[in-house]
């Protein structure tokens, strides 16, 4: 039964004390003191989007259309949130998104590790990004009992790809998510407007600079020459997929295989078709298509197509009740980017944690409020549409 809801009672507790809480409580805080810890460009990389963000805005604006209506004389003193998905059972449905740039957040430049201790503490599953800082197995050796993703960005080179994925599978993550909506970089008026993109730079590349099968294509080691290594990572790096290549990308693992950027009924039912394991409602935080339907208002419909198949959603969750709708309206498991980003920058590893446990105790103390004690009891009958 879950104890997330005791996280508010500690904050009390310590108030009592007189130790005053180290973080702040909601989204706004978290931004605001990432904003004043990051560099800006990192700030800006991080909390930008494409074209206007008007994508990115409508990601977060469309939880406020839903409302949950609260039940009565339900007796909700005792929650479960507990969820099972791929053959393992997770204490709650949150996961923290995959993020390339963690490195860059964090104050000793281990952002990857520093997710993967917070993710070992908290039992909250992180998928690990294909960009990081930190080499996949050594970021999988942080997990402890917590299970772990990779998410895999394709590369043109087959090999390369498959060198990835059998790390991954070496080191133990339990699942690939596969990104199908970044094989190329969207429009990015504030990263143009500074000439930022922290990867051209040469960050976050370890997963390549590690990979015996990258350095096989390279003239000259990584150590010796980061710029041809940068160069041939950029000319490698996006693959635009199509249908054909499912069945490729499902041969590559026998483990659960996630695909993350559908937001579309019909390509979610030929992936299903195409025998993958999990679908990831997304729109990339709306940092790739300006102009499009909130990731939100997409999930519905994925949820339908999917029959059955585990939901991962993300984009726009800025609190627990956040989280909440999300699962009312179908999601099996629901995953934050900016917000663990932000507690990254604020605080580290405790940090984290503190999104993380902010995340789940509110939306924990909604459900035991609002009599709904259980995830079973969440589905849309739960929430009205307001405007
Ligand atoms: C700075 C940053 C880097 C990201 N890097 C990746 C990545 O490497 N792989 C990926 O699949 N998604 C990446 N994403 C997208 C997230 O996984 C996720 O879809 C998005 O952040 C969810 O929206 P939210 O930030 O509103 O919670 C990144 C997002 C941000 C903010
Ligand atoms: C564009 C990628 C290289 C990284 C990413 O996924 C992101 O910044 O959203």
């Amino acid at each position: 039964m879950s104890g997330f809801g005791d996280y508010q009672l500690e904050i009390y507790l310590d108030g009592l004390r007189g130790v005053v809480p180290r973080y702040p409580m909601t989204f706004e805080g978290w931004e605001e003191k990432a904003r004043a810890a990051l560099e800006p460009s990192v700030w800006s990389y991080v909390a930008g989007g494409a074209g206007d963000e008007q994508t990115q805005r409508a990601n977060v604006a469309a939880f406020a259309r839903h409302g949950l209506v609260p039940r009565m004389f339900v007796g909700a003193k005792e929650r479960d949130l507990t969820v099972s998905m791929f053959g393992m059972t997770l204490p709650s449905p949150l996961m923290m998104a995959p993020i390339g740039v963690l490195g860059l957040c964090a104050q000793d430049g281990h952002g990857d590790l520093a997710a993967a201790r917070a993710a070992a503490r908290s039992g909250v599953p992180m998928i690990a990004s294909t960009l990081s800082v930190d080499p996949l197995e050594e970021v999988a050796a942080e997990f402890g009992s917590t299970p772990g993703f990779f998410q895999l960005y394709t590369p043109t080179n087959r090999d390369l790809a498959a060198s990835l994925v059998q790390r991954a599978e070496k080191a133990g993550y339990r699942g690939i998510v596969v990104t199908l909506d970044t094989w190329i970089t969207g429009w990015r008026p504030r990263d143009l407007s500074t000439s930022n993109f922290p990867q051209l730079r040469g960050h976050c590349l370890a997963n390549y600079t590690s990979d015996p099968v990258f350095r096989g294509l390279l003239p000259q080691p990584p150590e010796e020459d980061m710029n041809s290594a940068v160069l041939h990572w950029a000319g490698i790096f996006g693959n635009p997929l199509t249908w054909e290549d499912l069945p490729w990308l499902r041969s590559l693992t026998s483990l659960p295989l996630i695909v993350k950027g559908l937001c579309h009924p019909e390509d979610v039912r030929r992936a299903k078709d195409g025998g993958v394991d999990g679908i990831y409602c997304s729109n990339h935080g709306g940092r790739q298509a300006n102009g499009g339907l909130a990731a939100l208002d997409a999930l519905p419909g994925v949820v339908e197509a999917a029959d059955g198949l585990p939901v991962i959603f993300d984009s726009g969750v800025r609190s627990g009740a956040d989280v909440v709708k999300a699962l009312a309206l179908g999601a099996t498991a629901v995953a934050v980017g900016r917000p663990y980003a932000y507690g990254l920058a604020l605080g580290g590893v405790d940090g984290v944690i503190h999104v993380l446990r902010s995340l789940l105790a509110e939306a924990d103390l909604l459900m035991a409020v609002d009599g709904y004690p259980t995830l079973a009891d969440l589905t849309p009958e739960a929430l009205r549409s307001v405007g």
